[in-house]
């Protein structure tokens, strides 16, 4: 019996295992007709027929950061702008508050206007076209094991969730969300709050692809082109040709060049320069990026910077010479790669040798050209780059040719045209006819002393009430600096530059 018992198990362990064999090589085989496939999909389908009955919903999230977390996604700010509207908000009940139009010229109305959004774990049913959609918004939170200096890894990942029925699915796909992101758009052109933008130094724990690589404020310079002090004629070109940029999507795309445009605006202190960019982004209503070289660690930080600024905006360089080393000898690629591993080591906040609040920028030459106009350039469009400069003889030719400096702009001393356009702004608007012989005598001294606009317009300010009925005592003042100039200029001693009067303007045409 046992016998049997064991010889029974025997026979039948084999045939297993010849049909085991037999199927493998008919599976093996049935692949090269893909019917592997076909049972597979066949299975699937089944499954998610099964699933649509149990649940018949669908959803779609929009995450608050594409690209490996490089980039902030469009979508998600779009969703999240149509979700401020009434029917976005409708029913919430947990409702975040942030500041609408907070510009100080804004009416007193629109200054008071909060935008609202659904809080985190909130849900709202929005309907379109007789179908019903559910929005949620959630976050996951960060993982328990993220290495404490990774901000990344430690930022909670932010999206918003959207449910609706699967027999909705194509209108909801197609129509719905398209005009989702369509009044997203219009929402965020109405809510929109001009800023400005820093990037500040954190020494230590960075890995730059956190959120905030830009904090800002908003930006509410009050300087416009019919305060600036200049050459009309110059101002008229200056604004024309921010005009031709502003509405040159189509000639840009037509010969296959980048949406951007670089300005450099050279000149003495005080004549103007930082002021020129605060009128330039309020005339074309951009942002401005200001960009802080000097903290900036790495050409990799300066790219990762370049990738999170937003379209419509200034990325503003100031100082240019004084950031980084504009003026060296350029080096050979292997010694930037190397230079490059150096900083990177260096920024590793677990190396022993670490000294908080050392500070340096070592961005090279090369890394900015290639901010300037490289492939990473190309991300982001209508975009205008900035470089202002009191030197702009120490500044290597590559930085400013053509195609990365499109116009040059040179800011000057202040002249007699200038004088009596800041004559009017600071005092009367009939200050110089009223007020003949010493406008004549500003005129003849300013011949022959140089004196930028920041001081004319100092002198000129008036000093108490009383000035503002009789401006005289302010263009005393301002003659007598300009007669001490005179006298200083002319004592012997180190000569004083003797630059050309007015703004010129310089135009590399394309
Ligand atoms: N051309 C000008 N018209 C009107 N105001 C001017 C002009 N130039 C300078 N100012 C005034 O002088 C002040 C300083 O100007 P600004 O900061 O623009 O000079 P800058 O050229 O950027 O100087 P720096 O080279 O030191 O950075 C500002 O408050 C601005 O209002
Ligand atoms: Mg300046």
């Amino acid at each position: 019996m046992d016998d049997n018992v064991l010889s029974w198990f025997g026979q039948a362990s084999v045939v297993v295992s010849v049909l085991a064999v037999c199927w493998t090589m008919i599976w093996q085989n049935l692949q090269h007709i893909h019917l592997q496939q076909f049972f597979a999909r066949n299975f699937n389908r089944r499954a998610r027929r099964l699933a649509a009955v149990v649940d018949p919903y669908l959803s779609v999230t929009f995450e608050e950061y594409e690209g490996g977390r490089i980039k902030s996604s469009e979508a998600f700010d779009e969703v999240k702008s149509y979700l401020t509207t009434a029917t976005g908000t409708r029913g919430v009940r947990h409702l975040r508050a942030e500041c609408g139009g907070s510009s100080r010229r804004d009416a007193a109305a629109d200054k008071d206007k909060l935008v609202l959004s659904m809080a985190k774990g909130e849900e709202v049913a929005d309907v379109f076209e007789g179908a019903t959609v559910w929005w949620s918004a959630a976050a996951v939170a960060p993982r328990q094991d993220a290495v404490p200096w990774s901000r990344a890894a430690r930022a909670e990942r932010r999206f918003f969730r959207l449910d609706f029925h699967e027999k909705d699915r194509d209108l909801v796909l197609g129509e719905y969300l398209t005009h989702v992101r369509r009044k997203g758009r219009e929402v965020m052109a109405k809510n929109r709050q001009r800023r400005l933008y820093t990037n500040i130094s954190r020494e230590g724990f960075d890995d730059g692809f956190y959120r905030d690589v830009w904090t800002h404020v908003p930006f509410d310079h009050p300087k416009t082109f019919d305060k600036l002090a200049m050459d009309p004629a110059k101002k008229k070109d200056i604004i024309a040709d921010l005009d031709m940029f502003r509405n040159g999507k189509e000639y840009h795309e037509r010969v296959g060049k980048p949406w951007k445009r670089g300005y450099l605006l050279h000149g003495p202190p005080g004549t103007g320069k930082s002021t020129m960019v605060a009128a330039m982004a309020n005339y074309l209503k951009y942002d401005v990026y200001d960009f802080e070289l000097t903290s900036v660690k790495t050409n990799t930080e300066l790219r990762k910077l370049l990738i999170e600024t937003k379209s419509k905006s200034i990325m503003v360089f100031e100082d240019i010479d004084c950031s980084l080393d504009v003026t060296s000898k350029r080096k050979t690629a292997k010694e930037e790669e190397e230079e490059e591993a150096d900083k990177e080591k260096d920024d590793d906040p677990l190396r022993p040798d670490k000294k908080a609040g050392t500070k340096r920028s070592s961005v090279t030459l090369s890394g900015l050209l290639n901010f300037i106009d490289g492939l990473w350039s190309a991300c982001g469009e209508e975009r205008l780059i900035v470089f202002t400069t009191n030197h702009v003889g120490k500044l290597d030719p590559a930085l400013i040719r053509t195609g990365r400096m499109d116009k040059k702009i040179e800011m000057s001393y202040c002249d007699f045209e200038s004088f009596k356009f800041l004559a009017r702004m600071h005092l009367s608007d009939g200050v110089v006819e009223a007020h003949r012989d010493k406008c004549d005598r500003v005129r003849a001294l300013l011949e022959e002393v140089n004196m930028a606009p920041v001081d004319v317009g100092e002198h000129l300010t008036p000093k108490c009430p009383d000035e503002f009925e009789d401006p005289g005592p302010c263009l005393d003042r301002l003659v007598a600096a300009l007669e001490k100039a005179k006298e200083e200029a002319t004592r012997p001693g180190p000569q004083v530059d003797q630059q050309q009067q007015g703004i010129v303007v310089e135009d590399d045409k394309e």
